[in-house]
């Protein structure tokens, strides 16, 4: 293990994440924050608008990432780590352009960036390295500093991302009326994406469903191992949004839901594994409408954890952060990862998870930006 205690070069970790609303006033502005530009048609956002105003207008993610921010101040504090953590979003306050203006103000020149989003994919990561360029290219404008950002390594395979997950899956079996238990399938979902950007993503393509099934498979082996029984697993795709003739991944998890209900499967555990927290994608999607539709079957279903604000990922993030500081300064660290892809790399290279429209990416090796 790399030296626990020693961030060097970097001077600060910035935690940059979606943002979501607060409020009932916040849900149009916020919905037009996310779509500019995407070509989402006005009947989904109005459907979407639906889901926040359910649930008081109020994403549940903010305070998932001050329940983060405040895990990872702890954990660097109780293990020697001074690093200073700020946070910044794409879509909602605090803008990730203010939390780059405050960061070079306070003197960070080296920021090591953790985006809320473990697996590759262009929404995932090449858009937040988008919104990292950009918010670099208004602070150069504005004659401030213009600090060095690098981001993270994918930390899907992590061990700290995968055990607090796999704990989840064990107690939610145990949720379950015995009977069904031990013929329970296991569901792992994810944002469905546009067919093409699955194709394209990672530096070699189709990275975001490799990676999914990869940690799919790890969790599931760790729960046959635990439970002693050979349970069925299956990963499928939930948020779908876009233009009806334009293919997303499938299947959707409610149709999954019907299929599995049809083939007489007895029970399912749904495992957002695409998903850092319970936001509004795992409230609504899942936990709203997958088990409305899980009901309607009579199909006993239960959803697992995501990580949240799990100490084991906060020490993750340590891991990856001394981990990455030690190969910038030209050591050999050891990389944790489980599953059969091993540790991903540290730069995107050119060219990963394209866009549609080329736009400058920071934090990768065609970042315009040293
Ligand atoms: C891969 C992926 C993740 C996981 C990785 C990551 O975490 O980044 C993710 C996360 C999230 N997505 C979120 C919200 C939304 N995503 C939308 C739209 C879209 N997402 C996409 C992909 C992803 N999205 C895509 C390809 C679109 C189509 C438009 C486009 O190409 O951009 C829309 C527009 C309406 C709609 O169409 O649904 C909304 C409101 C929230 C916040 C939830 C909250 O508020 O609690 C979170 C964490
Ligand atoms: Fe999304």
């Amino acid at each position: 293990m790399s030296d626990a205690t020693d961030a060097r070069p970097y001077d600060a970790l910035l935690l940059l994440s979606f943002g979501g609303p607060e409020g009932p006033d916040d849900v149009v502005p916020f919905l037009e924050n996310v779509t500019r530009g995407r070509g989402i048609p006005r009947e989904r956002l109005e459907e979407v608008g639906q889901h926040y105003y359910l649930f008081g207008g109020v994403s549940p993610i903010n305070a998932q990432n001050r329940e983060l921010l405040a895990a990872l101040r702890e954990d660097f504090a109780a293990n020697g780590l001074d690093l200073p953590v700020y946070w910044g979003n794409r879509n909602w306050a605090p803008y990730l352009t203010d939390t780059l203006r405050e960061m070079a103000a306070d003197g960070r020149r080296r920021i090591l960036v953790l985006a809320t989003s473990a697996y590759a994919s262009y929404s995932g990561c090449r858009q937040y390295r988008e919104n990292l360029a950009e918010a670099l290219a208004a602070l150069e404008a504005e004659g401030l500093p213009v600090p060095r950002v690098d981001k993270l390594r994918h930390y899907f395979n992590h061990p700290g991302f995968v055990r607090p997950m796999t704990d989840g899956v064990l107690a939610s079996l145990a949720e379950l009326p015995e009977d069904v238990r031990a013929g329970a399938h296991l569901v792992f979902t994810t944002h469905s994406i546009p067919l093409s950007q699955a194709e394209t993503s990672g530096p070699a393509g189709g990275a975001y469903v490799a990676q999914h099934l990869d940690v799919a498979r790890v969790i599931a082996d760790a729960v046959r191992e635990e439970t002693g029984v050979d349970r069925p697993w299956e990963l499928v795709y939930q948020s779908r949004s876009g233009a009806p003739h334009i293919p997303w991944l499938e299947p959707d998890v409610c149709d999954h839901l019907e299929t599995l209900h049809g083939q007489g499967a007895p029970a399912a555990v749904m495992v957002p594994i695409g998903f850092v927290s319970d936001h509004m994608e795992v409230l609504y999607d899942l936990d709203t409408e997958a088990m409305a539709k899980a009901g309607e079957l009579g199909l006993p279903a239960v959803r697992s954890a995501t990580v949240g604000a799990d100490p084991r990922f906060a020490a993750a993030v340590r891991d990856l952060v001394t981990e990455r500081a030690a190969a910038e300064r030209g050591e050999h660290p050891e990389r944790c990862a489980l599953g059969a892809l091993g540790p991903s790399h540290d730069v995107c290279p050119v060219g990963c998870c394209p866009a549609r429209t080329p736009k400058p990416a920071a934090a990768g090796a065609d970042s315009p930006y040293a």
